[in-house]
């Protein structure tokens, strides 16, 4: 079963306007798979729909069995913790630790402090970051801060997770970095969807593709057929 179906999705904002329109496609588990195409194309209407910012106007997202235009009230939260989300603006807590940072989505579901402290250790390991759990956010560098939005976006091992250029604001080397660890991700059960403009990033990757155009699903490239070009 594939963790993530839409089928003939459409998003037409309150103006009017349409950012989607009869969109479908599947997500398998553990795969990972890039969407690009032009500003305003619907990128990030696209991941909105996932995570439940937004609804769609018209057809269905499938989240595994999951109907989510059934996911209301108190069920949207418990939704959110089975999906990670990665800003280009990370949006950390400027005045708690590193650490805290990360803690927060275990803190909120109720783990003991032991798991906790193993989880987040482990993470901050993994990112590089171990050294500096105690900084506050302003004493990292952009790349850091990114890596600390990345490690509280995977820490509670969401089934799937999705990324808003989140490379946006880096230079080369750190989104190459960025790119390798969501890469790893799917080995460990999480799906991955990145949103990007960068095609060079994009086509270095050598992921599946979605490609949006006026909200339209444009082309669906598969790793072998990017390969090729
Ligand atoms: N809340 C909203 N109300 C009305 N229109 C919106 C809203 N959010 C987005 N749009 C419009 O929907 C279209 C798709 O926007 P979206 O942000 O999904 O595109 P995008 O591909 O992510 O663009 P970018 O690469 O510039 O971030 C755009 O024309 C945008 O102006």
């Amino acid at each position: 079963m594939p963790v993530l179906r839409f089928d003939n999705v459409s998003k037409r904002y309150s103006g009017g306007h349409d950012a989607l329109t009869e969109v479908s496609f599947d997500v398998a588990a553990g795969e990972m798979l890039f969407i690009t195409g032009h500003s305003g194309a619907g990128k990030s209407t696209l991941l909105k729909l996932i995570h439940l910012s937004e609804r769609p106007s018209r057809g269905a997202v499938l989240f595994g069995e999951r109907n989510l235009m059934k996911v209301r009230g108190r069920r949207v939260p418990l939704h959110r913790r089975e999906v990670g989300v990665v800003y280009q603006n990370h949006q950390l807590l400027m005045d708690r630790s590193i650490y805290d940072n990360i803690a927060l989505p275990l803190i909120l579901r109720g783990l003991r402090r032991g798991d906790i402290g193993k989880r987040v250790r482990g993470i901050l390991d993994r990112l590089g970051l171990g050294a500096r759990e105690r900084a506050l956010p302003s004493q990292l560098s952009a790349g850091e801060q990114q890596r600390v939005g990345i490690a509280r976006a995977v820490v509670g091992e969401p089934r799937l997770l999705v990324a808003d250029e989140p490379t946006g604001n880096l230079d080369p080397t750190l989104s190459a970095e960025i790119m390798a660890l969501f890469a790893s991700l799917p080995e460990r059960g999480t799906s991955v969807i990145v949103a990007s403009h960068d095609l060079g990033l994009v086509k270095r990757m050598k992921k599946r593709v979605l490609v949006l155009d006026h909200g339209r699903l444009a082309d669906d490239i598969s790793p072998e057929d990017l390969a090729d070009e």
